[in-house]
């Protein structure tokens, strides 16, 4: 952002481009508001050009008769040129200092706050690091208990934004109007939560080809799709193996095999002590005795769903010279040396509390910081890894650009929808796609699928399964 921005300020006449995110940022005000005569709207504004945003946006909102009031929390260092537009157009400006310097904001923007329509959050963007200040933390904490719609400028104020951490108070909006393109802090939780709706105003900059974090769209799913053709035959598709389920756990199985019918291969080959009940729900299945050296050839194999303690079932697939995805149990059984060893890619799976175990550190800090957290466990185990949860990610091995997930659903938290996820994940591996895609495609469809099966109510993971031709479809058109 920085450098696309410095290259095109230096084309264009002083202050172009923050005119360019004003006249975006009012607009979807003004859109929120409805009415724009006679709302009242209050302006949160910090030191940089973040609050320059937010005055200026003000400024077009106070032209069109709203009742604006920018509160300054730096009143001697806010943005010269959009103070002085607001002033012009009829503004209002109060000082946002708590009277000891934190604690409590002043009573007046307490009581502003309180009878606002709208509350621009122009405290803090890009240049923010380190959670709210204790002079605008008090502000956060007004809005939380405020009915006015809270937008936004570019970031919620206090997340990081290249990293989506929350490292103290942050402001929490409904939306966030964002400009040039997508932040990290946007994308990735726990940040992300705090960003609401998020909507992208183009302000014609010119943004670098590869970037540090990418998220896939339905078209760029669509393209990945391994699809059969004249030429195509069930092992030419590519076969699955499914090395899953124990006697404890005989429904990951079922699941796993769920997730890879409707993954792109052409085949589904099952290992292990649940072939009965994986024959029974999915007949199409071929069920082979013994362990997986003994199975047919497969073209990837997926180990690990409900296998309780089965290690040699493990290390049986560990050697094997296909792609391997491990999940579950088998992140826990896995030798780590074996996998680092592996020469054929590896595709890892771990929800936070198995990223943690592998990484040797306490769950929550996996989740609080989620983008490290899948780039080390890649670099470390030299594999791809899909980091699960609420903000699903995928590290390549190799580093370079990490994908996030920009579908699901909350309802998806649920037992084996993991399970189907690797299936899916493993099937697609089958069918030829790299681990990142794989697990990209995966991880995009099957969120979609949720989306599909619970569409506002629970569902089970066969549920999701079961939706996933739907998601297939859906981004195909
Ligand atoms: N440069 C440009 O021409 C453009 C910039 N844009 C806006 O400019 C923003 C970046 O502006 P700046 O680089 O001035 O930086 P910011 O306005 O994001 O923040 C810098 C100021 O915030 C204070 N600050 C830092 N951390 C804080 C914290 N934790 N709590 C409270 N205050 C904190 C700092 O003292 C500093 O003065 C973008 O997010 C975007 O909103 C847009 O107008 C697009 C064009
Ligand atoms: N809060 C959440 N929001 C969105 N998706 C979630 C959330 N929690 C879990 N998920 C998704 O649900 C699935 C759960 O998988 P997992 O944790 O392996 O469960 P299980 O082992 O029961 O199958 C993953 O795809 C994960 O990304
Ligand atoms: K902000």
């Amino acid at each position: 952002m920085r450098t696309a921005e410095r290259e095109l300020m230096a084309r264009l006449p002083e202050g172009a481009l923050m005119q360019r995110a004003a006249a975006g940022l009012a607009a979807t005000c003004a859109e929120l508001l409805g009415r724009v005569y006679g709302s009242r709207v209050v302006l949160l504004i910090g030191s940089g050009d973040n609050g320059g945003d937010a005055l200026y946006a003000g400024a077009r909102l106070a032209r069109r008769g709203a009742g604006v009031t920018a509160v300054l929390l730096a009143p001697d260092r806010t943005h010269p040129g959009g103070l002085a537009a607001l002033r012009r157009a009829g503004g209002a400006v109060t000082s946002g200092v708590p009277a000891d310097g934190a604690g409590a904001a002043p009573r007046a923007v307490e009581e502003l706050i309180g009878r606002a329509d709208l509350v621009v959050d122009g405290i803090v963007g890009i240049g923010g690091k380190g959670g709210l200040r204790p002079d605008a933390a008090p502000l956060a904490a007004l809005l939380r208990d405020s009915r006015a719609v809270v937008v936004a400028v570019d970031l919620p104020s206090g997340v990081e934004a290249d990293t989506g951490e929350v490292l103290g108070e942050a402001v929490r909006a409904d939306l966030t109007v964002t400009f040039g393109t997508h932040k990290p802090g946007l994308l990735i939780d726990p940040a992300r939560e705090y960003a609401g709706s998020v909507r992208l105003v183009d302000i014609g900059l010119t943004l670098p080809a590869e970037a540090g974090l990418e998220a896939l769209q339905h078209a760029d799913v669509a393209a990945r799709l391994p699809l059969p053709g004249a030429a195509s035959d069930k092992y030419r598709r590519g076969v699955v193996g499914i090395a899953a389920g124990s006697a404890r756990y005989p429904g990951a199985a079922v699941l796993a095999v769920s997730g890879a019918l409707r993954g792109g291969a052409g085949a589904v080959r099952y290992v292990g002590p649940a072939g009965d009940a994986v024959i029974a729900r999915f007949p199409e299945t071929l069920v082979s005795d013994g362990g997986p050296a003994r199975a047919g050839r497969v073209q990837a194999w997926v180990v690990g769903p409900g296998a309780g303690d089965d290690a040699s079932a493990v290390a049986e697939v560990l050697a094997a010279d296909v792609p391997v995805l491990v999940d579950a149990d088998g992140l826990r059984l896995a030798d780590r040396a074996a996998v680092r060893a592996r020469t054929a890619p590896t595709l890892m799976t771990p929800h936070a509390g198995e990223a943690a175990a592998l990484l040797g550190v306490p769950r929550e800090t996996v989740e609080a910081s989620r983008l490290s957290s899948a780039r080390e466990l890649a670099r470390r185990y030299g594999a791809t890894v899909l980091l699960k949860g609420a903000t699903t990610l995928v590290a390549d091995a190799d580093g370079g650009p990490v994908r996030v997930n920009p579908t699901g659903t909350a309802w998806l938290a649920t037992a084996g929808s993991g399970d189907v996820l690797s299936g899916l994940a493993g099937s697609l591996l089958a069918a030829g796609l790299s681990p990142l895609d794989a697990g990209s495609v995966a991880a995009y469809l099957h969120g979609l699928a949720g989306r599909f099966a619970a569409d506002g109510a629970p569902a089970g993971a066969h549920d999701v399964a079961e939706a996933l031709p739907e998601a297939w479809r859906d981004v195909r058109v």
